[in-house]
């Protein structure tokens, strides 16, 4: 197995990474469709390779486009949320996931930097390599047709976008005008509730229902780890073995490996658990580590 190079990595060496990215489209009349998970990936689990797989699928049936490619995002250091570890261990991890993937990817440009990206200009960095440099992908007859880069995420991030002071009003419209969202639903979250508020942009938003639930979060393999519990078949093989080589995810790795000192960007603290706390921790027998219990508004 290939050693994950992360840590060798910097924004200077950096390549787009396109082996994985058809170039070709089968069906002329579709849509190029590019993938986008943006998320803390803390650990990855099966569910977030899964939703890949669905939203292919739900593409093929229901829409116009044609998947050429997919992508996962980790967000970086900066973003100040429970149960991070550093992003090199996060993008390592996916990049074991995908390994017997042939058509998802990890691409590290988000998590190279150190301040904190909005999603907003994750999609243009995908927008700018797929549809500037590259110019698309071939429709035949030396034709090139851009790419619709989309957000593919699970409702409970959608629903952020309702939570008032979450996301700037001005990224919600770029993002759902200009490429749009694939939501996976989610237990836990009302995908109509969550919805209501973004009904300007329907045309622009795909629900995926999801026909076998699949409940996994990373916060309950963290909570599993934590309480010394298997999490063999919630994520994959090469990442198991990568969490016991690293130490990931014991109470005193979670707090350690995280790069702040117990304060958000805003010195609040907001969200944020000293050594040896943990969200849903303590509440031991409803494992209540709430999934998609994300930290709110990433920069305070
Ligand atoms: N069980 C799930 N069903 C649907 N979407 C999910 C599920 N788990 C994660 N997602 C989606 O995957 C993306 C990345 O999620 P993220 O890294 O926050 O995982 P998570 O399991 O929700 O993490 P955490 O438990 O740490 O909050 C988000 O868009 C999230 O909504
Ligand atoms: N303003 C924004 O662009 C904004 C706000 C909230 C979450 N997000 C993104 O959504 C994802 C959320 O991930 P988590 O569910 O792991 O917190 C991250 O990629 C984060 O950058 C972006």
């Amino acid at each position: 197995m290939a050693a994950p190079d992360f840590n060798d990595l910097t924004l200077d060496s950096y390549t787009f990474p396109q082996s994985r990215l058809r170039r070709r489209i089968t069906a002329p009349e579709r849509t190029p469709l590019v993938l986008i998970a943006c998320g803390s990936f803390s650990p990855i689990t099966f569910l977030h390779l899964r939703m890949f797989e669905m939203a292919a699928d739900y593409a093929r049936f229901n829409t116009q486009f044609e998947v050429v490619g997919a992508y996962l995002s980790c967000v970086g250091d900066a973003y100040k949320k429970t149960g991070l570890v550093k992003a090199a261990h996060r993008i390592n991890m996916c990049s074991l996931a995908v390994q017997q993937s042939s058509w998802i990817s990890v691409d590290p440009w988000e998590a190279l930097h150190e301040e904190y990206l909005e999603t907003a200009k994750v999609l243009d960095h995908f927008n700018y390599e797929l549809n500037e440099v590259m110019g698309g992908v071939d429709v035949g007859g030396g034709q090139k047709k851009k790419c619709r880069i989309a957000l593919l995420a699970g409702a409970d991030l959608i629903q952020t976008m309702s939570t008032p002071g979450v996301w700037a009003e001005r990224d919600i419209d770029y993002i759902l005008r200009n490429f749009g969202a694939f939501i996976v639903e989610r237990t836990g979250t009302d995908i109509d509730e969550a919805l209501s508020q973004l009904q300007s942009w329907k045309d622009n938003i795909w629900v995926i229902q999801q026909l076998v639930q699949n409940d996994i979060s990373s916060t309950k393999v963290r909570l599993f780890l934590r309480r010394d519990m298997s999490i063999r078949y919630l994520v994959p093989e090469p990442v198991v073995q990568y969490i016991e080589e690293n130490g990931l995810f014991d109470e005193d790795g979670a707090a350690s490996t995280t790069s702040n000192d117990g304060k958000d960007g805003d010195g609040k603290g907001k969200g944020r658990l000293k050594a040896g706390e943990s969200k849903g921790v303590s509440a031991v027998d409803g494992l209540d580590g709430a999934p998609g219990s994300s930290s709110g508004n990433p920069m305070g």
